[in-house]
């Protein structure tokens, strides 16, 4: 069995065909593991039809991943899997629509889908508005917002996203017991009506340098209150992703090959 190794904007992923009666939480642990190929997350890949299954490094399961899913459409179009160039990929958030746009470098377009504000969807703790919620945390006051984009995800704008890396609310607000199941947290940064940076502590993971959903997450919620158009350039530590939409959100994005064991 192969083992293939992609990253979206240094996102990284171990990619594996399914193989019945594997315990894919466990394998994640394994390969994932910086002793093997340092990943964010684990992505199996199931055929007729086209599936997607996404494992954090920590073994958990995660229902969407939107640079996973770039790197999913990559390995599909490395491996033949499909000969069209736009095809459906089931996910535990639904069917995500791929369209490949270029082939070297590789960039595709994923229609990811509508978000969902409402309480149930994200696991919220309470019945309480999510939308600009304030909260104290260390004495601090921290205004956010949640919402399922793909999965679960928190948006707090921020002055300065890269200097969130240096503090420990990302870790902090994914483990606050407002959130029954955690939550991905992101720091959005809006530079002008058409730009954002975004720096994301992920469930499972930790801080990583991109994240998909995320960062369509970050444009619904900057677009909703006003801040952004409806189309935006994301920055990232290691390149950028364009987000656009009013009702279906699309991500545009790159993928990469590394190597195969
Ligand atoms: N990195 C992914 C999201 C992974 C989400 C995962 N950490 C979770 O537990 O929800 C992305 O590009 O969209």
């Amino acid at each position: 069995m192969s083992t293939y190794k992609y990253n979206g904007c240094g996102n990284t992923f171990v990619i594996r065909d399914f193989e019945d009666g594997m315990n894919y939480a466990e394998e994640a642990t394994v390969l994932c593991s910086s002793e093997q190929f340092d990943t964010d997350g684990l992505i199996v890949v199931k055929q007729n039809p086209l599936e997607m299954l996404l494992f954090n490094r920590d073994g958990s399961q995660a229902p969407m991943c939107g640079n996973g899913i770039r790197c999913f459409a990559k390995y599909v179009l490395d491996k033949g899997l499909s000969a069209e160039n736009q095809f459906a990929v089931q996910t535990l958030a639904g069917e995500m629509t791929v369209d490949i746009l270029q082939h070297e470098p590789f960039y595709c377009e994923v229609n990811i889908g509508r978000p969902d504000y409402s309480n149930e969807a994200f696991g919220a703790a309470d019945d309480a508005s999510y939308v600009n919620r304030t909260i104290y945390i260390d004495g601090k006051e921290i205004t956010f917002t949640s919402l399922f984009m793909g999965t679960v995800h928190t948006v707090v704008f921020v002055e300065d996203a890269p200097a969130m890396l240096e503090s420990d609310l990302g870790e902090k607000l994914c483990h606050h017991p407002l959130f029954a199941q955690q939550t991905n947290v992101n720091f959005v940064q809006v530079l002008n009506q058409e730009e954002l940076i975004v720096r994301t502590f992920e469930r499972g993971v930790g801080w990583t340098l991109a994240c998909g959903t995320g960062c369509s997450a970050s444009f619904v919620v900057a677009r909703d209150a006003g801040l952004v158009k409806d189309k935006v350039t994301v920055h990232l530590e290691q390149g950028a992703l364009t987000i656009s939409g009013t009702e279906d959100v699309y991500m545009n994005g790159p993928a990469v090959f590394e190597y195969k064991k």
